[in-house]
């Protein structure tokens, strides 16, 4: 579970406070994946860090009572001197995992060749993408974050193997996905939300959020 308590989270932008959520209670619950609607800008990357973890509220708390994922794209964790190799296997540590088989694994799954072994700063941004899908994939979680839909590969190989992996993932996972797309949130989630003027707005389908959505846009 996830749950928010009365949060409230700004940013100054110089000239005036830019408001992302105001007074926000609510919660995610182990097997009731979340579709959130907002407008590009409204603050979809931030609300999907604070749930991560990643960034702290201005006030009121966020309880993490499961596996949460990072982000789907997220590329804090690696380190970018060293090699996905070094990588791999320094995240395995961290989740008590077999180093053997999370390199295997993302060896496998990235196709990156020689420059598995080269510093993650000489990849181009469609092999950052690749690895830190790779990690995600191959690490377990109850709740997954994804922010703006599956990231599109240009490699073929790579979007059909981590795809239908993420599929299967995806089928006995809590899955909790920002858009500013009605149709990305479709494949994921039943119930949803609209972010608007940094209020969250709860509906139990997809289709009446997207009647405030498309009302309001
Ligand atoms: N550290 C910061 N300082 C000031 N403003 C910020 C900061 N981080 C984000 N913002 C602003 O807060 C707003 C929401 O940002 P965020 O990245 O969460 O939105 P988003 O909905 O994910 O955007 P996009 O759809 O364009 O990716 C934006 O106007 C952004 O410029």
């Amino acid at each position: 579970m996830i749950e928010f308590d009365t949060v409230s989270k700004s940013f100054w932008t110089g000239q005036r406070r830019k408001v992302i959520l105001h007074n926000a209670s609510f919660r995610v619950e182990e097997g009731q994946s979340l579709g959130i609607l907002a407008p590009n800008g409204t603050g979809k990357t931030t609300l999907v860090n604070m749930m991560a973890g990643l960034e702290k509220p201005d006030e009121g708390s966020i309880t993490r009572t499961s596996r949460v994922s990072f982000p789907l794209g997220f590329m804090g964790g690696v380190n970018s001197k060293q090699s996905a190799k070094e990588n791999a296997r320094y995240i395995a540590t961290l989740y008590d995992l077999d180093p053997d088989y999370l390199e295997a694994f993302c060896r496998w799954l990235c196709g990156i060749e020689e420059y598995f072994e080269m510093p993650v700063a000489t990849y181009s941004q469609g092999m950052r993408a690749r690895f830190s899908f790779a990690l995600l994939l191959a690490l377990d979680f109850d709740i997954y974050l994804i922010d703006e839909g599956m990231p599109a590969t240009t490699d073929v190989e790579f979007n059909r193997k981590a795809g239908s992996l993420l599929r299967e993932r995806l089928k006995r996972s809590t899955v909790v996905i920002v858009s500013h797309k009605p149709e990305i949130l479709e494949r994921f989630a039943h119930r949803a939300a609209v972010l608007r003027d940094g209020r969250l707005y709860h509906f139990d389908s997809l289709e009446e959020a997207r009647r405030l959505y498309d009302y309001a846009s």
